[in-house]
């Protein structure tokens, strides 16, 4: 049985992983070792099986005798501990959640149900660092990923309204928090129907301006509002997240050579953990949309396509209904009076899930079954 390390697993990401790994009986195909930075020889998770107590995270000689590795500690982490590894000679397969190893070369994103033969590319090419992509990204790809692999796409441009989740566990606390103080701001004029809509929409303002709102986090108010930049800013005026569209599309799809242009804005909404986002497809000719929606629905077994009608869509297609499940939906499919060759999506996926722990679960089977 192979010695599975798992370094983050007590944060958001991690426990998610967990879950889906008690769910899917993951844990009696490997030996589980767990680690931490902050609760080292404290007792580990519960995952049906007797383990050891936690070891040190930070210990090259304790992670050298793993055979492969699974972080969601962050990309801190991941910078600090994995040239230590293998600089001391380690050969294992290293799983990551964070965004730090993506883009190098001898590193593969990992997105199976799109990119499965990239991956068993690598694994026969002995390459050891499979990480998971950026969430927004997997998201889009798991829903349109029957139009990228036919080979359809010229461009696309992707307007996000990406969840809370996405910035941490400390951001969901805190965009609950501003939305319980906005409440709490105007909640004796709420109860009274006689009271003015204005004086209520005016105090809800000073409230979202003032200090009182909590914003330690965001850095500004979220609830009743939006973020539209986020991570880091690049020099050419995209956002970080922005910059990520194309250049991790195009690597988990193979294309180093010939990449397909995306671009688009990134904007932070006041969702728990979905993202959703709006895209523009221009297609490389005007095929039908019955085509489309085999092309999309045959991809994987998780996308579904919400036919374009005003009841499927808000039931279907809203962060509310996918929140916590693996299901991917694709809606509002139809073509822009641009002509036929510019195609109208929207699509929801849980960040948690395809957006981060479920890639990951999925490269641990696929090494262990090989
Ligand atoms: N958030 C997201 O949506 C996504 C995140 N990622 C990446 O995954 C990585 C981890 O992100 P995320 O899961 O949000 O990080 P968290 O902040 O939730 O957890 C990271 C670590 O913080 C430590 N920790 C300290 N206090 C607590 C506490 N009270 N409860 C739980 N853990 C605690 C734990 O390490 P220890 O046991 O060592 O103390 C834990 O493993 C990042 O690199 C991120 O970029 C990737 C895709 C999406
Ligand atoms: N940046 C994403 C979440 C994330 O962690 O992305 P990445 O794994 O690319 O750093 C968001 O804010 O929604």
């Amino acid at each position: 049985m192979k010695k599975v390390g798992f370094i983050g697993w007590r944060g958001m990401v991690g426990s998610v992983l967990m879950d889906r790994m008690r769910e899917e009986n993951d844990f009696q195909d490997i030996e589980p070792v767990f680690f931490s930075t902050s609760q080292v020889g404290q007792a580990g998770p519960d995952v049906g099986k007797e383990i050891p107590a936690l070891g040190d995270a930070k210990s090259v000689d304790e992670l050298k005798k793993l055979d492969v590795i699974v972080t969601c500690q962050g990309g801190d982490y991941t910078n600090e501990v994995y040239p230590k590894l293998r600089e001391a000679g380690w050969q294992g397969y290293w799983i990551d959640a964070a965004s730090a190893l993506r883009m190098q070369d001898n590193s593969v994103i990992v997105l199976d149900p799109v990119n499965r033969k990239v991956i068993d590319q690598a694994l026969d090419n002995g390459v050891k660092d499979y990480v998971g992509g950026n969430c927004t990204v997997s998201l889009m790809l798991m829903a349109l990923g029957g139009l990228f692999n036919a080979d359809l796409v010229e461009w696309a441009s992707a307007q996000t309204y990406q969840a809370a989740s996405g910035a941490g566990a400390q951001n969901m606390r805190e965009l609950i928090a501003q939305m319980g103080t906005i409440h709490g701001a105007v909640a004796d004029k709420l109860a009274d129907p006689a009271s003015a809509i204005l004086d209520i929409d005016r105090q809800v303002a000073d409230t979202m301006r003032s200090s009182d709102l909590p914003q330690q986090h965001f850095g500004a108010p979220l609830a009743g509002s939006l973020l539209p930049w986020i991570d880091k800013e690049m020099e050419n005026g995209q956002s970080k997240e922005e910059w990520k569209a194309q250049a991790e599309t195009n690597k988990i799809l193979g294309r180093g050579e010939q990449p397909i242009p995306l671009d688009g804005t990134c904007v932070r909404i006041g969702a728990m953990r979905c993202h959703a986002q709006a895209l523009t497809v221009k297609l490389k000719k005007d095929v039908p949309l019955d085509e489309i929606y085999d092309l999309i629905r045959n991809a994987n077994d998780w996308v579904k396509v919400v036919p374009n009608e005003k009841e499927a869509t808000l039931r279907d297609l809203t962060p509310t209904a996918v929140t916590g499940t693996l299901t991917v939906p694709v809606g509002r499919l139809r073509k822009l009076n641009m002509g036929g060759e510019y195609l109208n999506a929207f699509t929801v996926g849980d960040q948690l899930l395809w957006g981060a722990a479920e890639p990951l679960r999925r490269m641990l089977r696929i090494l262990l079954e090989r």
